[in-house]
């Protein structure tokens, strides 16, 4: 099941995390502003921990200032850290400093601010954040998430994944029962803040916060920034749709999954969604034609320019990588966040994933930048997502082989799904869907759909327009999608027409068009074909 945010301040913690403000008076972020009105204006949005970090003054203006900002932060019950400087902190009568793996160690510090400060540590690495809890660290800084300006010399980008690694190991602990609040850092605004809480939510832990610089610093109103950053963190993302309807099929009895999905079919052949195609050169034309087919509306379109008005016409969008270059990362992403942003469904389908260093360098770059509803991907792609990249897949299609049934793709799956808080489905000759919760595997479908190129591309085209009308149940509309287009192939394998690949891809369509209108007529009956069941 798709994750429900965690609640933000834990109870007993007298320090608000959520938004952090650390400082910058460079000329590059903070202009000709006064550093202590921004930070006036940024407290006043909802910033519930100030960081002074002043890398360019001389230590006695630099306490001038710390004093200054100390007080305006006490006014507003708002805790006052400063950056690396342990003497300014302590004379400038401050809550705590903020220590780099460089600066002073956290015992040391603790010597000369005593047991109640507040000592956070920068931390890139598992080790440094185990070593830093041992030590006492009262919060741990974690980053940097993205590349920033800001600090060009980080030690370190280590993405969404990263963060949620270092959140989860220190969770998992034993040795370590005190909770030490986890912040991320770097690169953080409010394209990618709703995005980083979603998904580097673990098992068994969440980020209490993050901090920002620039994005408060250098924003023209500190006000607004700050409100609009915790206000985004804070929220459900858009594409998070949950609602009480969303028994993905958990709790259901067969016959009632079936009931849903003949109602999602049924639904989307009516309301006739756009599904907007990011594809690939070999690919596109029979995309489009089976969506038309099943009576969805294509749009085969790789132009940034147009990606938010396509997205807000309410379909879904697939992000193909079978023939893409790196320079389509930033088009990609522009597509991505406009969906994102409307809650609009996107599937991403990782074709060649195990290939080569390039293509598993973009789906890594994407899953890091945007957020995916649903992967799509033949086993070899699954195993490349869900083991990191080994690089032994051989071009684009499936090893469905004796040594990829040895794997257990149920639960291949299914972890996939809970690392990446999305849906997951795996095609193959048994297909495998969940959402890391609910697993079922499919057995419909034919040989002829692995003799003709296109296939798996066609079908992810499919399911974002089931899933574009579904938002709030994507597993069962995923499900839904996939047995449309699966019980056409069988329909199409049976027409006498069909004698082989050639004919298979005008009887395809035509059993694609012909499932379509019983829909349209309310005849359901080709759903008692299918063959699916909960694992
Ligand atoms: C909350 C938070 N996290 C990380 C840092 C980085 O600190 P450090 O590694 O000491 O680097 P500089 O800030 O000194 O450049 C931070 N300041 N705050
Ligand atoms: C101060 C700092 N420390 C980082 C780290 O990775 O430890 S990144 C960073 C700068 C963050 O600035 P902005 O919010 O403008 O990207």
């Amino acid at each position: 099941m798709l994750p429900n945010l965690p609640p933000l301040r834990r109870p007993g913690l007298d320090t608000d995390y959520t938004l952090y403000l650390v400082t910058d008076s460079s000329e590059a972020i903070l202009g000709n502003k006064d550093l202590v009105d921004v930070v006036e204006k940024a407290i006043k949005g909802g910033v519930g921990i100030v960081q002074y970090r002043e890398k360019n003054l001389e230590t006695r203006a630099m306490l001038t200032m710390a004093i200054k900002l100390k007080q305006l932060c006490h006014q507003y019950n708002v805790k006052f850290i400063v950056n690396d400087r342990v003497d300014i902190a302590f004379i400038a009568g401050a809550d705590g400093v903020h220590l780099g793996q460089d600066d002073m160690g956290i015992k040391d510090a603790r010597k000369i601010l005593g047991e109640r400060a507040i000592i956070g540590i920068s931390c890139t690495t598992v080790e440094e954040a185990l070593e830093a809890v041992e030590n006492g660290a009262n919060y741990l800084g974690i980053g940097a998430v993205y590349a920033t300006s800001t600090k060009t010399n980080v030690s370190g980008i280590i993405g969404i994944s990263g963060v949620r690694n270092i959140i989860s190991k220190v969770r998992q602990t034993s040795k370590h029962p005190r909770h030490v609040p986890c912040v991320a850092i770097g690169g953080l605004n409010t394209t990618n803040v709703q995005l980083l809480r979603y998904k580097s939510h673990a098992v068994d832990g969440y980020l209490e916060g993050i901090a920002v610089v620039s994005a408060i610093i250098g924003s023209e109103d500190a006000t607004v920034a700050a409100k609009n950053l915790k206000s985004m963190f804070v929220e459900a993302p858009p594409w998070n749709q949950l609602s009480q309807y969303n028994d993905c099929g958990h709790t259901l009895e067969k016959n009632d999954i079936v009931s849903r999905l003949a109602q999602i079919a049924k639904k989307t052949v009516e309301i006739k969604p756009v599904s907007h195609n990011m594809t690939n050169i070999v690919v596109a034309n029979f995309a489009a034609n089976v969506i038309i087919a099943a009576g969805s509306s294509p749009i085969m379109s790789m132009a940034p320019e147009e990606a938010a008005e396509l997205a807000s016409l309410g379909g879904g969008l697939v992000v193909n990588l079978g023939s893409a270059i790196p320079g389509n990362l930033s088009i990609f992403m522009t597509a991505v966040q406009a969906y994102n942003k409307l809650g609009g469904p996107v599937l991403l389908d990782p074709v060649a994933v195990g290939a080569t260093n390039m293509r598993y360098n973009m789906v890594s770059t994407l899953l890091n930048m945007g957020h995916f509803d649903i992967i799509k991907g033949n086993t070899s792609e699954i195993q490349a997502l869900a083991s990191g990249f080994q690089g032994n897949q051989k071009g684009v299609d499936s090893v469905d082989d004796a040594e990829s049934e040895q794997v257990d793709k149920a639960a291949l799956v299914s972890s996939l799904a809970r690392h990446e808080h999305c849906i997951v489905l795996m095609t193959g000759k048994t297909d495998y869907l969940s959402d890391g919760t609910t697993t079922y595997s499919i057995d419909n479908g034919v040989e002829n759909l692995n003799s003709v190129t296109g296939t798996g591309c066609a079908l992810g085209s499919l399911i974002v327009a089931f899933v574009a009308v579904h938002r709030e149940n994507k597993l069962l509309a995923t499900l839904a999608a996939v047995l449309f287009y699966e019980i056409a192939a069988e329909l199409a394998q049976e027409d006498p027409v069909c004698k082989g690949p050639g004919h298979f891809i005008p009887c395809f369509l035509d059993a694609l068009r012909h499932i379509c209108g019983d829909c349209k007529a309310k005849n359901m009956q080709w759903l008692s074909r299918a063959k699916f069941e909960k694992i």
